[in-house]
Parts: C-alpha cells; structure tokens; sequence
C-alpha cells in the first residue's frame, strides 16, 4: 500500500506494551538534515507520547544512510540497548548511487536485527525528490519517523 493511501502517522495504540524501562537508540544520519531532523522529532515524540523516558532515549548521529548500519550494529550489541531506530533519507540522484545504498542500508539493518536479535527499525525515506520526502517527515502523508517509532514498540511488546 502507498503512503499515499495510508499516512505513516496513523497507527493503533491498542496493545502497546509498558516501555518505561526500555532503552532505545535512535542513529540519524545527517544527510538531508531538513528531512532526518523532521523524522528523528517524530520518532522522538512518538516514543514519548507512548512512554519512553527521555533517558531512555538515546540519540547518535551518522555522516549518511549508509553509515546507519555499522552505527546500529555498534548500538545493538549493547546489553542495555532495547530496540535500535534507523533515521535517513536517500534521495534519488543521476546515477545508481541511490540504488546501491538504499540496497546495501535496507539488507543492513535486517542483518544486525537478526544477529543480535532486538528490534532495529528501517525509518530511511527512499523518495525520488525533495518533495517526496518532506511528504513523508511531517507532511501530508505523516512522518516516517512516527511510523519507525510506534514499529520498535510494537516489536517490543511482540
Ligand atoms: N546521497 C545520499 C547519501 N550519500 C552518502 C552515503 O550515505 C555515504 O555516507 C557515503 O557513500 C560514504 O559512505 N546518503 C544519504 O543518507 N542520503 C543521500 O541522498
Ligand atoms: C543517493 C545518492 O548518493 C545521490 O544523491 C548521489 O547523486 P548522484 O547519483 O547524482 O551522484
């Protein structure tokens, strides 16, 4: 289904487990700041608004989305890291750059989430343009970030 047809912000509180003592890293990669910014405030509030403790929540920065996997690996392997949220957003350029490292950042996370079995979140927008993309980070289809949050919660209550 298209975000279009579903907003990302739209989600069911039904069943969400108590996340008071969970600990969640939240990577953002800097690339396309206006846009990560956007999604890492949703992620952010969302676990808070559900009952994350803001201690709980910790943020680290990478230079790109491709940089997000080895970060969430190096957060996943702490004992006391619950869940792990992916923020990035690959923008389509000229060349199959953006094929390679949506390819290479979506296999990833999947991998450090099976390895180290706890949640880590694919919150990376794909979008062909800049519209697109702020579309999906608080725009008319919700926000990604959202959407990355309410997911490692539900994970976690799984
Ligand atoms: N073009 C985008 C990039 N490119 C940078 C890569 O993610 C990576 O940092 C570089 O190849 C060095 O390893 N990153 C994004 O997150 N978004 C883009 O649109
Ligand atoms: C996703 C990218 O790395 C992309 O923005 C780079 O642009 P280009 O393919 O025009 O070099």
């Amino acid at each position: 289904m298209a975000s279009s047809q579903k907003n990302l912000s739209d989600y069911s509180s039904k069943n969400i487990s108590n996340i008071s003592d969970k600990r969640f890293a939240v990577i953002v990669s800097e690339w396309n700041e206006e846009v990560t910014e956007a999604l890492y405030s949703g992620a952010y509030e969302t676990l808070i608004s559900n009952g994350a403790s803001r201690d709980n929540i910790i943020r680290k920065n990478v230079p790109g989305s491709f940089e997000l996997t080895l970060a969430a690996q190096w957060m996943a392997q702490k004992d006391d890291v619950d869940a792990v949220i992916c923020i990035g957003c690959v923008i389509q350029g000229e060349t199959k750059h953006f094929d390679f490292i949506c390819s290479a950042v979506a296999h990833g996370i999947t991998e450090v989430g099976l390895k180290y079995n706890k949640p880590v979140i694919f919150g990376v927008l794909t979008p062909n343009n800049q519209k697109q993309a702020l579309d999906r980070a608080g725009g008319k289809h919700g926000n990604k970030g959202d959407e990355a949050a309410i997911t490692a919660i539900k994970m976690l209550g799984f």
